[in-house]
């Protein structure tokens, strides 16, 4: 494989996928390279069926190799929201600040050591005529009190990893591409396709 699409509209996303797989020497594109192409409608119930949904869909429809990624926050204390609406939490326009700003307003009265969450990401590599690989990978951490840091998208101004003081936005990006949701997802996702040997 020398060329993968990754089925996101998320710039975020596809800047990270750019870095993950400029090390594997596989060149990528995402959805924002192409414009006539559709947004698949994430109608599924998990993570895992709306990965394997946008990768199969766009899959189908270019005839190449898709991984997509569906990933999401999830809060012990808001009993695992905003789960996979993580995008439209605060409504269909996809605000970061505005989710940003809810999941805070949600959570004023809950102390530090309740303000445990994950990040999860469920990837799924679709490619005709072969059976769709799907993997998954987590980030364990905490709510901050306040959003800080500029790096990273979404809810990384208050996402607080394990082992850390300071949120995902904060932190070096190149922190991020080593221990996020993603990553882990992407080490599994090589891994088995080195047994698969292609
Ligand atoms: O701070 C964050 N750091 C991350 O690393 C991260 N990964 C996911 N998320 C949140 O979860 C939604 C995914 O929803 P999602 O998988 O449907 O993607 P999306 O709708 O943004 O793009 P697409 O890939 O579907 O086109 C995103 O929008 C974000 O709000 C993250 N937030
Ligand atoms: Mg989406």
């Amino acid at each position: 494989m020398d060329e993968l699409i990754i089925a996101t509209k998320n710039a975020g996303k596809a800047k990270e996928f750019q870095q993950f797989f400029a090390q594997l020497h596989i060149r990528v594109k995402s959805l924002l390279d192409f414009d006539d192409l559709p947004e698949v409608e994430e109608t599924g119930t998990t993570f895992a069926e709306n990965a394997r949904l946008k990768a199969e869909t766009i899959a189908e429809l270019l005839n190449m190799p898709v991984l997509a990624d569906d990933s999401g926050l999830e809060i012990d204390a808001l009993q695992g929201r905003p789960g996979i609406y993580s995008a439209r939490y605060a409504g269909e326009d996809k605000d970061d600040e505005a989710n940003i700003r809810k999941v805070l307003e949600e959570m004023q009265s809950v102390p530090m050591e309740n303000r445990t969450a994950r990040f999860v990401c469920v990837l799924a590599l679709a490619e005709k005529g072969k059976e769709t690989v799907i993997t998954e990978g987590y980030c364990e951490g905490k709510i901050a009190l306040h959003p800080a840091g500029e790096n990273g998208f979404g809810y990384d101004p208050i996402f607080i990893p394990e082992g850390y003081t300071n949120t995902l936005a904060e932190l070096d990006p190149s922190v991020k591409q080593e221990i996020s949701h993603r990553r882990h997802a992407m080490d599994q996702l090589q891994a088995l396709l080195q047994q698969r040997k292609d």
